[in-house]
Parts: structure tokens; sequence; C-alpha cells
């Protein structure tokens, strides 16, 4: 309550010269009203009557200052759409933000609006730059995010007013050790890892139904338990059953590849359908879900389902486990390029175009170590400061 006290009495601070705050929230549609600023000064230029109220609103003002809490500057960055809360805390090994104050700032009418709040604080492992902490819009903690740690190497070289036209972070995560690389053309690569396959580790209880590298794998398992409770497309005749592929980038994914008339239908009821594979027992740790639709060469279009966060409009992680897991099913081929001795020529990267309702992903699992290489989009979309 202090927050949103605090966030209706105070107005938000501009610190991104380069554009006016309301016009960017009024752009992007975030559903933050624009509060009429402190009218003070204006009040105190009126009659005598008006001034002795300007002078109490005055000093309202100033108690409410007094006794207002810290005030936390942020800057708001997205990808794809997938938009994020930045809050830079380098200077302490921990954050001063609690899951409950990541609710409120991730509140679409109450606060800033976001799908998660990303805190940089100092590394506490040798050979890393910072440490990455993400909660979800709901207050939970993922392991990692894609296109957050795209956001986050864009925001720690704009707020350092880095000039170098590369850069390359070392990120400790809950997933590990994570590289983004800004390039020359603005985009952010990030060295993803390699995914998590064997169904314990995801975590899924699924059984294995296929191998890779000697990995047991849960490639297209029909998710029987429950499979009652789960809703299924009209046209299916209730005798639907889903295929799920489950794949961890750090974080769990359960990926089902559908056709159109069945993406369609997810799209429309997701609301309502997202949350029942999210808290699906077959996921002890909840998950995150992906319907796809291969929709070319090499090119899969994503509907996507975030535990934590509901429906987004991009999930880096989950266009990356989407990509391995098409590979692991046969739905898009891994070619098997090997260098030709002689010809002198570059191999051709195993890269998907993974399209998301925000824009589409380049996506490759590279055969020499299994990571997973993501390429996309990061963007400011304004700064400010706030109380919490
Ligand atoms: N949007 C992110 C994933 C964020 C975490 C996810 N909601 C989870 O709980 O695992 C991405 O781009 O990867």
């Amino acid at each position: 309550m202090a927050f949103l006290l605090g966030l209706a009495n105070v107005p938000t601070r501009n610190t991104d010269r380069r554009r006016p705050l309301t016009s960017a929230l009024r752009d992007r549609g975030s559903g933050w009203r624009e509060r009429p600023a402190h009218n003070v000064t204006k009040q105190v230029r009126g009659t005598p009557a008006s001034r002795t109220f300007g002078a109490a609103l005055t000093t309202m003002s100033a108690v409410s200052t007094t006794t207002r809490v810290a005030s936390l500057p942020f800057a708001k960055y997205e990808g794809l759409g997938n938009d994020f809360i930045l809050v830079d805390e380098r200077h302490q090994p921990e954050t001063s933000l609690t899951p409950a104050s990541a609710v409120r700032l991730c509140d679409r009418h109450f606060g800033i609006g976001a799908d998660g709040v990303i805190i940089a604080l100092a590394p506490t492992q040798p050979d890393t730059d910072l440490r990455m902490r993400i909660f979800n819009s709901d207050g939970s903690e993922p392991e990692m995010c894609g296109n957050g740690i795209r956001c986050l190497a864009k925001f720690l070289a704009e707020t350092d007013a880095d000039a170098a036209p590369t850069r390359r972070y070392r990120v400790q995560t809950l997933a590990g050790l994570i590289v983004p690389e800004l390039l020359p053309d603005g985009q952010v690569c990030v060295d993803m890892g390699a995914p998590v396959l064997e169904p314990a580790a995801v975590p899924a209880r699924l059984p294995a139904t296929s191998s890779f590298e000697g990995v047991p794998v849960a490639v297209e398992t029909t998710l029987d338990e429950d499979t009652a409770r789960l809703p299924h497309p009209p046209a299916t005749g209730g005798e639907h059953r889903w295929q799920v592929t489950a794949v961890s980038m750090g974080n769990p994914h359960c990926i089902l590849f559908v056709d159109e008339a069945t993406w369609q239908w997810a799209d429309a009821h997701l609301d309502a359908i997202g949350p029942q594979f999210e808290h699906h027992p077959a996921f002890p740790q909840r998950t995150n879900t992906e319907f796809v639709q291969v929709c070319g060469e090499r090119k899969l279009r994503v509907l996507v389902w975030e535990r934590g966060a509901g429906r987004t409009l991009a999930c880096g992680t989950g266009a990356c486990a989407t990509v391995v897991a098409a590979m692991l099913a046969g739905v898009i081929p891994r070619t098997r390029h090997l260098p030709v001795s002689g010809t002198g020529a570059a191999p051709p990267p195993d890269t998907c175009l993974v399209y998301l309702p925000g824009g589409p992903l380049h996506i490759e699992w590279r055969l020499r170590d299994q990571h997973v290489l993501m390429t996309g989009p990061a963007r400011r979309v304004f700064a400010g400061e706030v109380s919490t």
C-alpha cells in the first residue's frame, strides 16, 4: 500500500531525455494513465485563499516526501514486446527488492507494467561480470530469461554509456553462466548454453521416449496423466491426446507441435488452457508452454504461455527450447554439416527463424558444443524513478 500511495503522489521522473515519459507510455499502450503532475506551483500563483491552499499542499507534499520510502531508479526495456523493469544494483551482492515489490512494479494498472523485473547485482563468482536475478510478474523467481538477458545487456551498455561497438557480458544466473554480446547492428546474440533434456532434470514427470547422445529424452510424449482434465480442441471430439516435448533452457518448457486449427483454437483460449499446462502435475516446478506450428522450411510460429507471467508477446528461452524440441522430434532437420576439407567454406549454421507474436528470433543449435545461440533485438522504452 505504501508503494501505491507513493506511486500516486509522486510523479514519475523521466530520466530518458530523448523522449517524454507520457508519450512513451501512450505509444506502448502500457495501461499507465498520465497522472497530473504536482500542480502546487500553479496553485500558489492564484488568489490569497488559493495561495494558502497551495501552501498547505506544498506542506503535505513535503510531509509525504519525508515519509516516503526509497526512490528506485529503473529503466524499462522490451525484447519483442516481452517487457522488463531493469534495476542496477551492481554495487551490492543482493537485491533490495522483494517478490512482493516485483509484483507491484509489474502491475499494468497500478505499477510500471512489465512481464518481469531484472536486477543486475555484483558478481559472486570469479570470472563473471555480474549476477542477474529476475522475478516474474507473479513474484516467482525463474532460473533464466532469454529476452530479459538481451535487455540486460543493452541496459548495461546504455547505463555505462559504453561506446564499444561490441560488448560481451559474462552473467551469472540460476541457469549457470550466460553470455550476451551486443552486435554492431544493435541486435544482441546470447550464448544460452546447452539445453537440459533428461526428463527428471527439466523437471518433468514424463517417460523418456527416445535418447539424444546417450541422454534419455521425452519427445512427443502423450500427456497421459490427467489428460481428462486438459481441454481439447472441439474439432477432435474430445479424443485429442496432447503430445508434448520437455526441454529445459535452465527453466522448464512444454512444447506442443500442433496443426493450424489447433493453434488458432489455443490462441483464442490461451487464458483458460495456459494455466492448465503451467500447473500440470507432469511439471512439478510448473512450466512455460509453447504451441508450435511449422510454417516453412526452418520457420516456426510459436504461441507462448509463460510460467509466472501468463500470455506474453515473446519468450527467448521458449524459442530456444522450441527449436531444440523441433530438431529432436524431426519436425525440422538438424543437418550435420561437417566441414569439407579443401573447400574452405564454412558450414551453414543450423539456424531457424522463430516467429513469436512480438516478432522473430534467430535460433541456432550449434553442433560443436550443443549450445543454443539466440539473436534478437532489445530496446529501451523509458526510464524513471519509482517509490518502492
Ligand atoms: N520471457 C522469458 C522467460 C521468463 C521466465 C519464465 N516466465 C519462467 O518462469 O521460466 C524469456 O524470454 O526467456
